[in-house]
């Protein structure tokens, strides 16, 4: 791996204000297996120490002005921009995603940074009318305290900014605990956020088991919430294990995402959108199109034309140019991918295009397209967090409502149609937390990021991302009348 700067691949983990620990586990390049790096295996006994630096440093870090809080950020944006190229390549490096999406995601997760960098002097209070002559009534918002915060390895970079944005920016500290299989990214951020002059404890990165780790972090007194992105089976564990101490969580977990194509929507637009959600990260996404809805009059002529693009996408290592699709993150999950195409076609489903393994090997897998989707298949009920592209033929519009809300899943959906009284119905009758129209991509630091049902609980992003990391405080001031 060649990078301009060297120091940015960090092999130890950052607690307190210092880096330690040994290089113990093994970090491998998707694409063959090599061994890039190593990091500590942390248990329960660092993890309290991390969670206790960050309980020391957090009432300093809260004291300190908005706008001193906003100008160490700003810092940090900077250099994460300054070092986009290394921090993608480190990305490409472990996660597999090709380098124009890395540097894409560098720059999303940078944009977390400086949004919320502008929120940290935005958090703002009010005042109620009093019912009392003799009193004031006003309203602050405070820090929670001590954040923790498990990340997964689809977005090693932007879900650890998305959370400790706002949280640093609320006056709390933190700790996190990146994916196993993509802790390089994160611990590069780290030693940038300390290189922008962030306070020693503030920010703490601890890599290892995670079940030891997660138990620290879910039931430590000192912690006050838990931010979580990964599968729904995880949340729901840690969920339960952050009721021992009455925790705030914020959850935001697997998807299903309806992609619907009606017969009055503009087809080109709508193969185009498909394959931005669909593809992006090789399907390795929370809202990535999971099964595509495609009405009657137009099904032929779209999947005629999903089918040529599928078919010329670029597969390969992803550091080399134009390379548009890695390999999966693990053979786990190429063996989830072939466990959906199996089911399907043994259900009478048919490949269009792919469907294996690719001749590149290891967990390369061809970008596949299946056709005579039904929704008794495994791939209508389940995340394939894959490049398998299933598409569904429906009549009305009344079914593929009712097919699309079928699942325990809320996080995104998408469909496409010109006619703007079918676009409010179906919008408002989709039970998802995010609704693209028209578009395959949805996802800026602007907007509230988060899902219903089992998808999840709270959002990430927007200003509503930061109040998640707040407490209300009510103060009746009485007595002023003597
Ligand atoms: N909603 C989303 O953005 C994501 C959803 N997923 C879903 O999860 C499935 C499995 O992917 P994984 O990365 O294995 O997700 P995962 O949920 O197993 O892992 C996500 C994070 O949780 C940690 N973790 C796992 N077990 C834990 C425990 N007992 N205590 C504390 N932390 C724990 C992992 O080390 C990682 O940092 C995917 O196939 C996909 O369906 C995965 C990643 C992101
Ligand atoms: O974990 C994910 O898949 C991300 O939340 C998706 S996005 O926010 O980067 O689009």
């Amino acid at each position: 791996m060649q990078l301009k700067d060297s120091s940015l691949l960090v092999e130890a983990c950052f607690i307190d204000g210092a880096w330690v620990g040994e290089g113990a586990t093994p970090v491998t390049n998707p694409v063959n297996g090599a061994v890039i790096a190593k990091v500590p295996h942390f248990g329960a006994e660092e993890t309290t120490r991390a969670v206790e630096a960050a309980g020391r440093a957090q009432a300093g870090w809260a004291k300190r002005t908005a706008k001193e809080r906003a100008g160490i950020l700003r810092r940090w944006f900077d250099l994460i921009i300054a070092n986009r190229d290394d921090l993608a390549l480190i990305m490409t490096s472990e996660q597999g995603k090709p380098l124009a999406e890395a540097r894409g995601e560098i720059d999303y997760a940078a944009a977390f940074i400086e949004f919320y960098a502008e929120e940290a002097k935005r958090l703002y209070g009010e005042t109620i009318p009093s019912p009392w002559p003799n009193a004031r009534m006003v309203v602050i918002r405070q820090p929670v305290g001590v954040v923790a915060a498990i990340t997964p390895w689809n977005f090693p970079a932007a879900m650890i900014t998305r959370k400790v944005g706002p949280a640093l920016a609320a006056g709390c500290a933190a700790v996190v605990k990146p994916a196993g299989e993509t802790p390089l990214t994160a611990l590069a951020l780290g030693l940038l956020a300390e290189r922008a002059g962030l306070p020693a404890g503030v920010l703490n990165i601890v890599t290892g088991s995670a079940k030891d780790i997660g138990r620290v972090m879910t039931e430590h007194p000192l912690v006050k919430l838990i931010s979580f992105t990964g599968s729904t089976e995880v949340g729901k564990l840690l969920m339960r294990q952050a009721a021992s101490t009455v925790k705030k969580v914020g959850l935001e977990l697997g998807g299903n995402a309806p992609f619907i194509v009606f017969d009055d929507a503009d087809v080109d637009a709508a193969v185009e959108g498909a394959m931005a959600s669909k593809f992006r990260n090789m399907g390795q996404t929370c809202v990535c199109a999971n099964r595509l809805y495609v009405q009657a009059g137009i099904h032929d002529a779209f999947v005629e034309k999903l089918a040529a693009r599928v078919k010329a996408l670029k597969v390969g290592d992803g550091t080399e140019a134009g390379i548009e699709q890695g390999p999966l993150i693990t053979d786990a999950a190429v063996a989830k991918v072939e466990e959906h195409i199996a089911d399907a076609l043994s259900k009478g489903a048919e490949v269009l295009v792919g469907g294996k393994r690719h001749p590149l090997g290891h967990t390369f897998f061809e970008p596949t397209v299946l056709t005579h989707v039904k929704k008794d298949m495994m791939i209508a009920r389940e995340e394939t967090f894959g490049p398998l592209a299933p598409v569904f033929r429906f009549e009305t519009e009344a079914d593929v409502i009712a097919q699309s809300n079928d699942t325990e899943f809320g996080l995104a959906a998408y469909f496409f149609s010109r006619d703007i009284g079918r676009i409010f119905r179906v919008a408002e009758a989709l039970e998802y937390g995010i609704v693209g129209v028209n578009s395959g991509l949805i996802s800026t630091e602007v907007a509230p990021f988060g899902g219903v049902k089992e998808s999840g609980i709270g959002r990430e992003g927007s200003r509503h991302g930061i109040e998640e990391y707040t407490e209300l405080k009510y103060m009746l001031l009485a007595g002023l009348d003597k």
